[in-house]
This record gives structure tokens, sequence and C-alpha cells, in this order.
């Protein structure tokens, strides 16, 4: 019985390596039927001995029993919504009203706006705990089990700290073709585009579906930063990638609003090369001192814009 015990948490440590490895490193460092094979054997010994499952074990992924409904969610700290740029000048405007506030010293960090369905979730002594959907910015959907099959959002970061994360739960466009072809073949409705495929499988209450859908999810902010002593957006991603999460890696800190256009730019050309739609870039004043000096509207943030891409053209095939 102690053998079995111990034999769970080094399968538990083992798996959640792997799955570390394969959905947030891209980096597999053992074949499929390896991890499979030792899955079937935590799963086996978890069946056997209930009394030692954890809440991080990885066997918690493959989704439980259907939800009756979702429950209701306040966010501590209110989810805020961007104020939207559509050309240069806009970006231009808002730059300057940034530099009359603060000065000209003042660094931004660009990020690709990933368009799928923002969440928050949150962590105690290093276990996930919650996850939320945005709802109205205060009031969200517990979707706590529908986020722990996302392979990329850790059940256990590598600190034992106690923290509630930003991010955006998406579908990478390989998953999205794959699943509006199952529907195509079984007559079901299509999805238009990965945002309402990811929006719809969350909204799942049976988390089996949710764990059928290959969703993703990419961590982009920490709600408690300052709790945690740190002092800018750009260290508060870094924080948040080597604790365990999935942090997109074009992100870019610029010294000037002409180094924001050459990014927007950039990743406009770019856009079609990358496995996830972006329907945007987000543009934030890096230093959280300058945020503060900023503030915020009643909606939105002062020291952050997003710049919107015209709708991709659609190619109807
Ligand atoms: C049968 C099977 C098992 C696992 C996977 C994918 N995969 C692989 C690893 C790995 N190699 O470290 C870790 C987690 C995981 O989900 C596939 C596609 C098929």
């Amino acid at each position: 019985r102690q053998a079995a015990q111990t034999r769970i948490e080094e399968l538990r440590e083992l798996l959640n390596k792997y799955n570390y490895e394969y959905y947030v490193l891209d980096r597999p460092s053992v074949p499929d039927a390896e991890y499979d094979r030792l899955m079937q054997e935590l799963i086996a010994l978890e069946e056997q001995y209930p009394e030692f499952k954890t809440k991080d074990s990885p066997s918690q992924r493959v989704g439980g029993q259907p939800l009756d409904a979702f429950q209701k969610v306040e966010h501590r700290i209110p989810m805020l919504s961007l104020a939207n740029a559509f050309n240069e000048g806009d970006l231009r405007d808002f730059d300057r009203r940034v530099r009359q506030e603060v000065g000209d010293d003042v660094t931004y960090v660009c990020e690709l706006k990933i368009d799928g369905l923002a969440v928050s979730v949150r962590y105690e002594d290093g276990y996930f705990v919650q996850g939320a959907t945005r709802g109205d910015g205060v009031t969200g959907e517990d979707i706590t089990e529908n986020l722990k099959t996302i392979r990329s959002l850790p059940l256990r970061l590598k600190e034992a700290v106690t923290l509630e994360a930003r991010g955006e739960a998406y579908m990478p466009k390989a998953s999205f073709e794959r699943l509006n072809e199952q529907r195509k073949q079984r007559g079901e409705e299509l999805f238009a585009n990965p945002r309402n495929a990811a929006a719809g499988s969350l909204r799942q209450l049976d988390p089996k579906i949710a764990a059928s859908r290959h969703l993703d999810l990419f961590v982009y902010g920490l709600a408690n930063a300052e709790e945690l002593g740190i002092d800018s957006h750009s260290a508060a991603l870094d924080y948040l990638q080597a604790i365990g999460f999935k942090v997109n890696p074009e992100r870019r800190r610029c010294a000037n609003i002409d180094e924001v256009i050459r990014f927007v730019n950039e990743w406009h050309e770019k856009r079609p090369q990358l496995p996830y739609e972006i329907d945007g870039i987000v543009i934030k004043v890096d230093s959280f001192e300058q945020q503060e000096q900023l503030g915020a509207t009643a909606k939105s943030p002062r020291w952050a814009i997003a710049y919107k891409f015209p709708a991709e053209e659609v190619v109807t095939k």
C-alpha cells in the first residue's frame, strides 16, 4: 500500500512534467506511447487507491461528471476591457496622452491579441483552485472543471504561491479545422471561427466535451502582481512563464510609439503564419507605477490600448 502511494506520487510528478514539456515547451522528451502507458498506470492505481488521488493529478484532465449549471464567480479584481485603436493616428494619440501624463521616459510592452475567451485562474499555495470566464468584468461563470482539461494550464505551479492570473483560452486553427470537419461529417452546424468554437467548448457543462476540443491557453497578466512585489508588466509575464504558465513568446518591449507601430505592421503581415488566430495587438505601458499614475476610466485602463486588425479577408473555399 505504501509502495502504491509512492508509485502514484512518482507517476503524478512524471506525467505533469511530460504535460509541461509537450504543451507548454512544445518539446516532449518521451514518445506519446510512453506517456499513455504511464497515464494508464496512474489511472488504474488511483482507481484502486482513491485516497491517494490529489487535485493536481493529471488524471483530472480528462473531465469528470457533467455539471447541472455553472456557479457565479465575483472577480476580486475586476477584469477591465481595452479601448481600441484602428489606425496609426489612434496609436500616436494614445502615446501623446500617455506622455503628457507620465513624461517621455515611457516603455511599452506589445503582445499579440489572441482571438479567444478571456479567463481568470486562481491558485492557492501553487495549486489551481478556480477558473472563471470574464463575464461582465465583475461577475463571471465558474468553468474550473473545463479549464482543467486544457493541458497547458498547470494544475500545480513551480512555486507554492497564491495568485490570480488572466489569460486567453483559445482553439488553435488546426483543432478548429478538424472540429468543423467532424461536424460537417455529422451534418452538425459549423462554428464560424475559432473564437466561437472556444467559447462554445468552455460553455459545455460536460467537461468531457471540453476535453475533446483541444483548447489551449496563453496567460497574459497577473491580477495581484504588486502584492507579489513585481513592478512591471514585462516582469510579470517573465515570472508567470518561470513558474509554469504558457506565455506567448511574441512579446516585445518598445522604447517609443514608432517601435510599437513597427511591431504592429510586422505582425499584421505575419498573422497568417500563426497556428492560432489573433485580432490585433495589445499595447501596455510597462511600468506599474506609470500605470497607477494614468489610472482607468469606468470601463478601461488609460495605460493600455488594443490595436485591432481589419477583419481578415475570408477566402471562401
Ligand atoms: C496516445 C497519446 C498519448 C499522448 C499524446 C500527447 N501527449 C504526449 C506527451 C509526451 N509525449 O510527453 C505528453 C502529453 C500528451 O498529451 C498523444 C498525442 C497520444
